[in-house]
């Protein structure tokens, strides 16, 4: 039986017990050997106690005996038996405490990782990135993304495992020693307390549960507090003097968020009382009954200190952090099998026909697009027909908010369409291998990436498989225009890119986008076949511009090319060009047709030549429009 299918089993089960559970069956993946051994110094850590008072017991009766006929006796030889076990039980029991922690704490740190790792998996499972901008979904990726951190670690219930398990079988094993002495009072210990901790179980669940209710609101807190932490817009936060506003905004979401929280941590007195007179009276009435037994003399001397030991063991359920620890498990893990269930499902939509060598052969094709983004309810694509042919370079022109980028987005498989098909050499896009066809496609994104790591892992992301060919990563370098720039940097292919570590470098915006676009080059020394260009020459000055677009042919070879721009001196390069409009092609054809039309490429085409003319851009754009 799988996990995911234990998880359905036991969802009838308390939120408690199923979370307990869950850690158990996960445990023996993170290291079962660890885990076993953990297991057995925990029934060693609960039976020695027990073992102590039972012969603490029998030494207590045999001392008189032993007294009166002398050490020499058999007597006195059992007493000095008992007397060593008991020793070297004692001495184990406490050697036993320390190792169990430090082996329940490593196992624990695992667990965290391990199940960062499974997050991980499930988050990067699905075809496209639809799921990530599911705002359920990211109330349940922040809860996981806290895993490991000092506020979230599923990791304290592994290292309070062992300290409550122990508890828990100790007293047990006690009670049921109290069952020689009445069954009915034995039976009563093996109820009273464990309804007790299970009670107090409930509530920290539901304090916890509480806390991930308020996903959202901390989600927001968080977001406007990493506006005044991060690099990144802490130049627009200081010119608009946003860092006031920032703060207060924190505050106040901070604030709607714990509210509810403090609420639901308010300890109920009405259950605390009655709960604390229970055992109170359970303790009581067990220790007056015992006084009376002994006093009456129904009992002997070893087997009135047999169960006052067993009493004190009764008592031993940790009632402290230990159990708060003990909701992480009943809270945070089922959370992540919860996430990694519903991104399976959506996992196991994609295709699997294997991508033909050199696909795209002939073409791509739009078959009545239709594209909607998840929880729109505006169509962005309606009934889009186009044709990109295999080896041509296709420029996508319109107006902001068009759908151009939402478009390459289909053709990358980020996104399904919502109607119609996306067919790769008449095969439909949705039933191919979606790894492989990620593998044909290069795409250089507006909002590209720009980690903060060495310049050759920006590169080599375009093909990660062929991260240590170094002549590939120079070639892309040198098409992209970024190579002597690389060259020079202080650790030059090592070199991080970013100041926020040392050594670290950071480049420009256009430097950047060179960058990028060698990683998309990257990916087409790798094997790509279909190049996708989305405004890539924004932040490149006009001679980068004018540069990169005089190589354009040689970058766009026997690629299937789709050019997305709103500069007109790049996109009359490419084979053919299409406007789109109102999610449809309006206009289809070669610059020269386009312009022969007079229809809207013509008009936009004419408006920004004049601005040109009229100098109302720097004198550059002009000559390298002519
Ligand atoms: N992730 C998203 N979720 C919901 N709507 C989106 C998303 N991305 C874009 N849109 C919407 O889809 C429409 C088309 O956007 P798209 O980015 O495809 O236009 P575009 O033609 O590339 O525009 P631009 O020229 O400004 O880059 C816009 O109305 C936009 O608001």
């Amino acid at each position: 039986m799988t996990l995911r299918t234990r998880l359905r089993v036991r969802r009838r089960w308390p939120e408690t017990v199923r979370g307990i559970f869950l850690v158990l069956s996960v445990l023996p993946r993170v290291g079962r050997g660890r885990t076993w051994l953990l297991g057995i110094g925990v029934l060693l850590a609960a039976a020695l106690p027990i073992a102590v008072a039972v012969l603490m017991g029998l030494l207590i009766g045999v001392i008189p005996d032993a007294v009166r006929d002398g050490m020499d006796s058999a007597a006195g030889d059992r007493a000095v038996t008992l007397m060593c076990v008991v020793a070297v039980l004692v001495v184990l029991a406490r050697a036993l405490g320390p190792v169990l922690t430090a082996g329940a704490s490593t196992l624990g740190r695992d667990l965290d990782r391990y199940l960062q790792e499974r997050v991980l998996a499930a988050v990067g499972g699905p075809r496209g990135i639809a799921h990530l901008e599911d705002a359920e979904v990211q109330n349940e990726v922040r809860i996981v993304r806290g895993l490991g951190m000092s506020a979230q670690r599923p990791s304290e219930t592994v290292e309070a495992l062992p300290q409550i398990l122990t508890e828990w079988l100790r007293a047990l094993g006690a009670a049921a020693v109290l069952f020689a002495f009445h069954w009915w009072l034995g039976l009563l210990w093996l109820v009273v307390w464990p309804a007790v901790v299970y009670r107090m179980q409930r509530d920290y669940v539901r304090i916890g549960e509480e806390g991930y209710g308020q996903s959202t609101e901390f989600r927001h807190a968080e977001y406007v507090r990493d506006l005044a932490l991060n690099p990144g817009p802490a130049k627009e936060v200081r010119i608009w003097g946003m860092l006031g506003w920032l703060t207060d905004r924190f505050e106040d979401r901070w604030r709607t968020a714990v509210t509810p929280l403090r609420k639901a941590r308010t300890p109920h007195l009405s259950m605390l009382l009655p709960t604390g007179a229970l055992v109170l009276a359970l303790n009581l009435a067990s220790y007056g009954l015992l006084a009376w037994a002994a006093v009456k003399g129904h009992l002997e001397l070893e087997a009135v200190s047999v169960f006052v030991m067993a009493l004190s063991n009764a008592n031993s359920y940790a009632v402290g952090d230990e159990h708060f620890s003990l909701s992480y498990a009943a809270i945070t893990v089922p959370r992540v099998l919860r996430l990694e269930e519903r991104l399976g499902e959506v996992a196991d939509d994609g295709g699997s026909l294997p991508v033909p060598s050199g696909a795209p052969k002939e073409g791509v094709r739009f078959e009545g697009v239709r594209f909607s983004y998840p929880g729109a309810d505006r169509e962005v694509l309606h009934g889009l027909d186009l044709t990109m042919r295999a080896g041509q370079s296709l420029a996508i022109v319109g107006e902001n908010g068009a759908g151009k980028t939402s478009l390459v987005k289909l053709l990358c498989g980020l996104y399904e369409p919502t109607g119609g098909r996306i067919t790769v050499d008449g095969t439909d896009l949705a039933g191919l291998d979606p790894g492989q066809w990620r593998g044909r496609v290069a795409a250089l994104f507006q909002d590209f990436g720009r980690y903060h790591l060495p310049v050759r892992d920006n590169i080599a992301f375009g093909a990660p498989g062929r991260a240590a060919d170094m002549d590939a990563l120079r070639a892309a370098a040198e098409k992209a225009g970024i190579l002597d720039v690389i060259e020079e940097l202080p650790e030059g292919w090592d070199t991080v890119l970013s100041r926020e570590y040392t050594g670290g470098v950071d480049l420009s915006g256009g430097q950047w986008q060179r960058v990028a676009l060698a990683r998309a080059m990257f990916a087409v020394e790798a094997g790509a076949r279909v190049l996708v260009l989305d405004e890539p020459t924004a932040a490149l000055d006009i001679r980068a511009e004018a540069e990169l677009y005089d190589r354009f042919l040689e970058l766009t070879e026997g690629l299937t090319t789709c050019l997305i721009s709103h500069r007109f001196s790049t996109v009359r390069r490419a084979d053919r060009i299409v406007v789109l409009d109102g999610g449809r092609v309006a206009e289809d054809g070669t610059h020269e047709q386009l312009i022969e039309l007079d229809g809207r490429y013509a008009h936009m085409f004419n408006l920004q030549a004049e601005r040109f003319r009229a100098g109302k851009v720097p004198a550059g754009e002009e000559v390298m429009d002519a």
